[in-house]
């Protein structure tokens, strides 16, 4: 994130959802601050011998509504604000679904990619012994996030069940299906955004053949890529790390996803298919109906806002939207599902697998398909009728759909409690 605190970016949203409600300042005052943030130093062995050192976080936002929940993120640019920020996310995106847990978020200060499979896994199990005292099924349940995936989460589970020596799956979610994942995780957080779109589809004036930008090709950007194409819509840019392409008539998603999985850039398919190479920084302004925001934070800015072309903007990532840029996007009639509702499909199906874990009963594809649909349908339209109601954008309409939750559970643990599970 670009700010010195981006959390202060973050209360922003909740001063400005509290001013539409009648909230005890209590409840306000409990959700500015971290409850626990914990900084260890990492020390693993290097294939050539040495010892290498990294800062890692985890923290436990809020934990009102259950135990805390959310993803691990390795990435060379994370600080103790952002896990903050991106914990103070995940109370609310939990709040807006109706999940029963509160908000956590950890990261490793780290570009995995300098790292070889081995060393990688060595610092995913240092995270774990380092912090597994305050993980738990019924206290903080990890999961992935940018630059993790099933395969380190699988390696966590694993030696999380070794430090308390028993099998306990439940302590993280966004593992390989042999260890107990749930199906359908893989693609959740880009199909909940999907089905929020077609659920609102006619409320938002989209046409039947939408064009499609995509910025960030991961988990998220991929997966929404072949969602929305195999629904008949065109995507015409996409985005990663480093660079853009572009393609009027539409890229060909499985040359692109071919291109990352050989461990390539989207550029490597410039000049197949009509592929033209852009300027990553250009992806925001391009010519389309949807721009998707799938990589980092704070990527649409008070200096690229008003080159948006799009009518709709599905925020995949987490605070890709600054409140600058919120102020005038909105200014110029774009509508932004935000990212608390628009990506809450992942932390949903990992709610579906704990469920699973829990009661050793696994459910059918189709299962986790319709129970998320249900549920991203049923939040999306309450929140959708209060941005409605009260004249406000989608995302104080979030906010303020998850701050009564919030403040009711607040109150309800009692004016004496300090609740730490
Ligand atoms: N994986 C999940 O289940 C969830 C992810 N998210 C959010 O979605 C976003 C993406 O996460 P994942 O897809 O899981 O991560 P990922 O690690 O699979 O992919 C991240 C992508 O962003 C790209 N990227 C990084 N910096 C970029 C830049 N400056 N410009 C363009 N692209 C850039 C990378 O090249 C990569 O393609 C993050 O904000 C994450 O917090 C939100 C909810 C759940
Ligand atoms: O799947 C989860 O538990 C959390 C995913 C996550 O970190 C997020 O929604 O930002």
């Amino acid at each position: 994130m670009s700010q010195d605190n981006p959390l202060e970016n973050a209360l922003v949203r909740l001063d400005e959802a509290a001013s539409h409600l009648d909230i005890d300042a209590d409840v306000i005052e409990k959700l500015k601050f971290a409850r626990e943030t914990t900084k260890v130093r990492l020390m693993i062995r290097m294939d050539d011998g040495s010892r290498k050192s990294f800062i890692a976080w985890r923290c436990r936002y809020d934990d009102t509504r259950g135990p805390t929940k959310g993803g691990i993120r390795f990435h060379p640019d994370s600080t103790a604000e952002e896990v903050e920020t991106l914990a103070f996310w995940m109370t609310f995106k939990c709040a807006v679904m109706n999940l029963p847990y509160g908000g956590g978020k950890g990261a490793i200060q780290v570009d995995p990619r300098k790292l070889s499979k081995a060393e990688l896994e060595r610092l995913s199990r240092a995270y774990i012994q380092a912090f597994a005292r305050i993980l738990g099924p019924d206290r903080d349940i990890p999961a992935p996030d940018v630059y993790t995936n099933s395969m380190i989460m699988g390696w966590m589970a694993d030696e999380y069940s070794q430090i308390v020596g028993q099998s306990s799956p439940a302590v993280i979610t966004g593992k390989p299906i042999a260890l107990g994942g749930s199906l359908g995780r893989d693609d959740a957080t880009a199909r909940g955004g999907f089905y929020l779109v077609r659920h609102l589809a006619s409320d938002l004036g989209l046409s039947e053949e939408l064009h499609v930008a995509i910025q960030g090709f991961g988990n998220a950007g991929q997966h929404m890529a072949k969602l929305m194409a195999s629904d008949g819509h065109k995507i015409v840019a996409v985005s990663d790390s480093e660079g853009a392409v572009y393609c009027a008539s539409g890229l060909d998603i499985a040359a692109l996803i071919t291109a990352k999985q050989n461990g390539r850039s989207v550029l490597a398919t410039v000049g197949h298919g009509g592929h033209e190479a852009l300027a990553a920084a250009d992806l925001v302004g391009v010519q389309c109906d949807v721009l998707v925001p799938a990589a980092m934070e704070d990527m649409i800015h008070a200096r690229n806002a008003g080159t948006v072309k799009a009518k709709l903007i599905l925020e995949l990532a987490n605070g890709p939207v600054t409140p600058e840029a919120d102020a005038i996007l909105q200014k110029m009639g774009v509508t932004i599902l935000p990212d608390i509702l628009a990506n809450a499909g992942g932390v949903t199906v990992s709610y579906f697998e704990w469920v699973q874990n829990r009661q050793c009963f696994y459910w059918e594809l189709e299962e986790i398909h319709t129970r998320l649909r249900a549920i991203m349908e049923r939040e999306g339209r309450a929140i959708w009728n209060v941005a409605k109601e009260k004249g406000v954008t989608v995302r104080t309409a979030a906010y303020v759909h998850a701050l009564l939750r919030l403040a009711q559970a607040i109150e309800a643990h009692g004016t004496q409690s300090d609740f730490v599970a």
